[in-house]
């Protein structure tokens, strides 16, 4: 069985690249950047004024006048004027370009206005632009403001609107589809027998997508009949970017389809990662479709938590262990943790041990999960691991 650090590395070897799209500016979706973006103009494109106040000569002022008629007004939006008389000042609002001819702006607060005079009442050792957002200081024209690959948080589209980008191209999010495999299993809405269960792990899968951005995702349920999974497989195959099975890919008599991925065309790059919860986790890509296909083990604990670590592009956090754990056996192993931030800024990481993969009602109060490494098999209090958050 190989290392969950060997499988990491075949499914970014092997995933197909789903391309690029353009989403618009005014749909910012959970994306990342497919290429980066450079700005349009200087950043600040001008002068910008930093405070409501006057704007004058700093030689003026440095010479030991402080006392400045009022020429106009200059609000933001607006032709800068200039500064026509030397001896003289503008008041000026924030947001302003700084009129031609102007260096020192002084706030308000330090100034008293009387009958069109600005009279400078503290003397603080003003600088010339001191109060202004100098032009192309941010960036010059042309400069990379967003690399490619970005996630698109809220500051990255406040970026590319200023940039004037309403055309953003992102890495295309893979049609996706969830395929819940077992005839124990009908929709959340009927009423199950006891030896009955609802569909939960294809909702709990769906959640965390579309959290991460996965707009088009699917959900279908197929009994255990080899006939119809090849049916669909081969349908399906070639409507989605991506198939997550869950259920069906370990030892039994029932779990067809690891064969029948193989049978349809499917390269097998894994099957069987040395990791408790998700040892039987399957991954093929079918490349005359350029679709992958994931199997994840059908008991909740293993199929969410090999969706966080595998297919969600999750950045893992470092997480201190609030208590010792222990797991002798040569297995990576994920545990449920509850997530505490102290004030010294610590992540602390308090496990919620379930019972075994099955036991998804042991999440509810978890907000993760550590990742013990398979070489240790006790985990000492004040250790930390890779934590990865639920999404
Ligand atoms: N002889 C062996 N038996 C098993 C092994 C093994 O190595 N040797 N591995 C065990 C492990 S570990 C896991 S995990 C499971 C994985 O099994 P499958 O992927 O084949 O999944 P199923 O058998 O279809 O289902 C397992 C379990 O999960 C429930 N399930 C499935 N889908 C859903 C769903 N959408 N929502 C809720 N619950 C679901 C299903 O009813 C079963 O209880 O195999 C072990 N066996
Ligand atoms: O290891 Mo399986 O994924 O526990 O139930
Ligand atoms: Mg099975």
């Amino acid at each position: 069985m190989i290392s969950v650090e060997t499988a990491v590395d075949l499914i970014q070897q092997h995933l197909p690249n789903w391309g690029t799209e353009i989403i618009s500016l005014s749909e910012p979706w959970y994306r990342r950047l497919a290429v980066a973006i450079s700005s349009d103009r200087p950043y600040p494109p001008i002068d910008r004024i930093m405070v409501d106040g006057i704007a004058l000569r700093w030689a003026a002022y440095g010479s030991g006048q402080r006392s400045f008629p009022i020429l106009g007004v200059v609000p933001a939006g607006e032709v800068p004027p200039t500064l026509t008389d030397p001896q003289a000042c503008f008041e000026v609002m924030t947001g302003a370009a700084l009129p031609q001819g102007c260096d020192l702006v002084i706030p308000y607060e330090a100034l008293e206005i009387r009958d069109s005079i600005a009279h400078i009442r503290h003397p603080e050792p003003w600088s010339p632009y001191q109060f202004v957002h100098r032009c192309g200081s941010d960036a010059l024209a042309g400069q990379q403001v967003l690399a490619a690959g970005t996630p698109l948080h809220s500051p990255a589209w406040g970026i590319l609107a200023s940039v004037g980008q309403i055309k953003v191209p992102v890495r295309r999010p893979p049609r996706t589809q969830i395929i819940a495999t077992g005839n124990e299993l009908i929709p959340p809405n009927e009423v199950p027998q006891p030896y009955q269960l609802r569909l939960s792990n294809a909702y709990a899968l769906m959640a965390a997508l579309r959290r991460q951005g996965y707009t088009h995702v699917s959900i279908s349920h197929l009994p255990d009949d080899p006939v119809q999974l090849a049916t669909h497989y081969r349908q399906a195959s070639q409507e989605y970017d991506l198939l997550i099975y869950c259920g069906g890919v370990s030892k039994g008599k029932f779990d067809y389809l690891p064969q029948l991925w193989r049978d349809h065309g499917v390269q097998q790059y894994i099957h069987g990662v040395a990791q408790r919860p998700g040892k039987p986790l399957w991954f093929g890509v079918d490349h005359t479709q350029q679709t992958a296909v994931f199997g994840l083990p059908g008991n909740p604990v293993s199929s969410l938590v090999c969706l966080h670590r595998y297919v969600l592009d999750i950045v893992p956090l470092y997480a201190r262990l609030s208590s010792p754990f222990s797991f002798e056996k040569p297995l990576t192993y994920f545990l449920p943790v509850k997530l505490e931030i102290t004030k010294n800024a610590e992540l602390i990481a308090h496990p919620r041990p379930m019972q075994n993969s099955g036991d998804f009602l042991a999440l509810a109060d978890s907000d993760g999960f550590l990742e013990l490494p398979a070489l240790q098999g006790v985990f000492a209090a004040g250790e930390c691991y890779r934590y990865f958050p639920w999404s």
